[in-house]
Parts: structure tokens; C-alpha cells; sequence
């Protein structure tokens, strides 16, 4: 299959991709690594199709589209089980792409959605029955517009009453600015890709060591040890069959593992929303699983154990 650059996707009449946007990777390889029965995808994303579900007003990127059916097809290549859907930025607080994507899973999909203080009690409801499990609050400042914290608060006070969670997405520089924040938070928590961490810093920095704390002093909070590919400075990338892809990332993935093997989650992050140097191969992320989880008992706790914890609690 031949690998699209930006510009080769179609798109939907009315919106043009942000300029230089890099498109998901068709053909991805095999994972070699076979990951454990009943894997779950913890973090991923369906764009659109911007025809059905359009892409909202106020978001900062406009991508390709990147179907329900795109996304279930690559579950079934990659070797995963079911999928946790995370609302993306571009389509701000309409959760209807998302909704319907985990509707039509047949049970194999859940959802973490993003709402606005204005959301009523049944719409809450009606995503709860439609599969959704958490909200998600982004405080990265090239993605969303500033929402008050109080306001972030009342709907974390509403969401823990449905045994939802709080999905924090931030960069490393701004968790002290955040901590007091975060630390009031009424339900499990789950911080987006270890919280952005800059590699460049290494793992004993001072900035990782608070990341580590927080984490430490908290047992409400777990990380997903995703998203290689945005934190790696020297790679190598994840392409052309590339068997040790991230190395910088490697010790600081291993380190959240292998210090909270319990509330550790991992997801492909596909399509890969605002990627600027390349696109990876998902086939080749999925080899990136035995180097941060290096043993089979923190595999299963990483891809089925936590996951279905949290998102299946009922089958558990
Ligand atoms: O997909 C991710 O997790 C990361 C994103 C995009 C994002 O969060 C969103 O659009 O909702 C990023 O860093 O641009």
C-alpha cells in the first residue's frame, strides 16, 4: 500500500486540512510483539468524517477525516481488542463523532468525552449509556481556548457522581502552575502522555521528578505511557520495519511503568492529530510496548488488567 503524504486524503466539502498536516499511515506493518489477548487501545481519536460530524467552529487544527471504520480496522490489524476513544480538540464539545463511533462498536469501544458546564444531567446520561467513562480536560494552550477552573471543577463534581474519571491533558512546564488544581480533583485522574515530559531534559531532571511525585503522593492519578513519537527528539522513527523506534523516550516510559505498574495505560494515539516531523507506522508503535513494559506480567497490567479497570469496571 502506498504511504500518503499531506494533501493526498480527500476531504470533506467545506473544510481544508491546517496547512502541512500529516495524514495517518496506510499499511501499517505487523507488530511483531504480540500483544496479550483482549489488548485495549486506550488513546485514540475518529476525525469526522467532517461531512457527517463537522469539524467544530472554534477548534485550533482541521485534520483529515479518520472514520470509525478506519479506526475498527486498524484495532483488528494491530492485534487489539477494543478501543478508548478520547474526544479530540477539532470537534470542541460536540461528542457526536465520538458517540456514534462507540455506539457502533458492539461494545468493543468506550468513550472520554469533553462537555461544557452547561451539559444537562440527561445528556450526561445518554453518554454514559452510549459507552462514555471519563471527561477530559486540555490545558494545552495551542488547542483550546482558557476555561475557568471552577467551572472544570463543577463538572468534575458532577461526572464523579457517575463513577467517570478526569482525563488531564497538559505539558510538563505548566504542572506546577496546575498541581493545586489536579490535586483537588474528586475522581481518578489520567494524565495524557506522562504529562509531556521533555526528553531532551532527561529522566532525572527536576521537571520528571515532579511528574513522578505527583504520581507518588496521589494513587488517584494514572499516566498513559503513549505518544513516542511527539515527545522524541533523537528517535529513531518509528518507520521502514524499525524494531527500536524513540529510544530517548524509552527510560521514561519504563520508569512510570515500572514504578505504578497499576495505573499505567498505553494507546496508539491514532490518527495522530498535529504530528509536524512524520507520521509512524502503528504497526511499528505497538513494537514499542515490550521495551517500556519489558516483562509479561506488566504487559497484561498495561494493555487489559488497568484498562478494563477502568473502562469495562463491570466485566472485571
Ligand atoms: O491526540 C493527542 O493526544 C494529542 C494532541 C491532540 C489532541 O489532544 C486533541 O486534538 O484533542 C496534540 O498534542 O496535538
Amino acid at each position: 500500500m502506498s504511504k500518503p503524504t499531506s494533501g493526498d486524503f480527500p476531504q470533506a466539502e467545506g473544510f481544508t486540512k491546517t496547512p502541512g498536516w500529516l495524514d495517518w499511515y496506510t499499511g501499517p506493518a505487523k507488530p511483531r510483539f504480540q500483544l496479550p489477548a483482549g489488548a485495549v487501545d486506550a488513546h485514540c481519536h475518529v476525525f469526522g468524517p467532517g461531512a457527517e460530524f463537522p469539524y467544530a467552529p472554534e477548534r485550533k487544527y482541521t485534520p483529515c477525516d479518520a472514520s470509525k471504520h478506519e479506526l475498527f480496522a486498524l484495532r483488528d490489524h494491530l492485534g487489539f481488542a477494543r478501543n478508548v476513544i478520547v474526544q479530540a480538540t477539532c470537534h470542541g464539545a460536540d461528542n457526536r463523532a465520538m458517540v456514534d463511533a462507540c455506539l457502533a462498536s458492539g461494545g468493543k469501544a468506550r468513550g472520554v468525552a469533553t462537555v461544557k458546564r452547561s451539559v444537562t444531567d440527561e445528556e450526561l446520561q445518554a453518554l454514559h449509556a452510549a459507552g462514555v467513562r471519563g471527561v477530559r480536560f486540555n490545558f494545552v494552550k495551542r488547542l483550546v481556548d482558557f476555561t475557568p477552573k471552577d467551572e472544570l471543577m463543577e463538572i468534575a463534581g458532577r461526572i464523579a457522581k457517575l463513577g467517570w474519571h478526569v482525563v488531564i491533558y497538559f505539558e510538563a512546564v505548566d504542572l506546577p502552575e496546575l498541581w493545586d488544581f489536579f490535586t483537588r480533583l474528586p475522581t481518578t485522574v489520567v494524565v495524557d502522555h506522562m504529562g509531556r515530559p521533555d526528553v531532551s531534559k532527561g529522566v532525572d531532571s527536576e521537571e520528571f521528578a515532579l511528574f513522578l511525585k505527583f504520581m507518588r503522593e496521589h494513587k488517584n492519578v494514572w499516566s498513559k505511557v503513549s505518544c513516542p513519537e511527539r515527545l522524541s527528539v533523537t528517535g529513531p522513527k518509528a518507520l521502514n520495519g524499525e524494531q527500536a523506534a524513540y529510544q530517548d523516550v524509552v527510560p521514561f516510559a519504563r520508569r512510570v511503568v515500572q514504578e505504578f505498574p497499576d495505573r499505567v495505560l498505553w494507546g496508539t494515539d491514532w490518527p495522530h492529530p498535529n504530528l509536524k516531523d512524520h507520521m509512524p507506522d502503528d504497526g511499528l508503535l505497538v513494537d514499542f510496548i515490550p521495551h517500556i513494559a519489558p516483562t509479561a506480567e506488566l504487559q497484561q497490567k498495561l494493555l487489559v488488567t488497568n484498562p478494563m479497570k477502568l473502562y469495562w469496571p463491570e466485566e472485571v
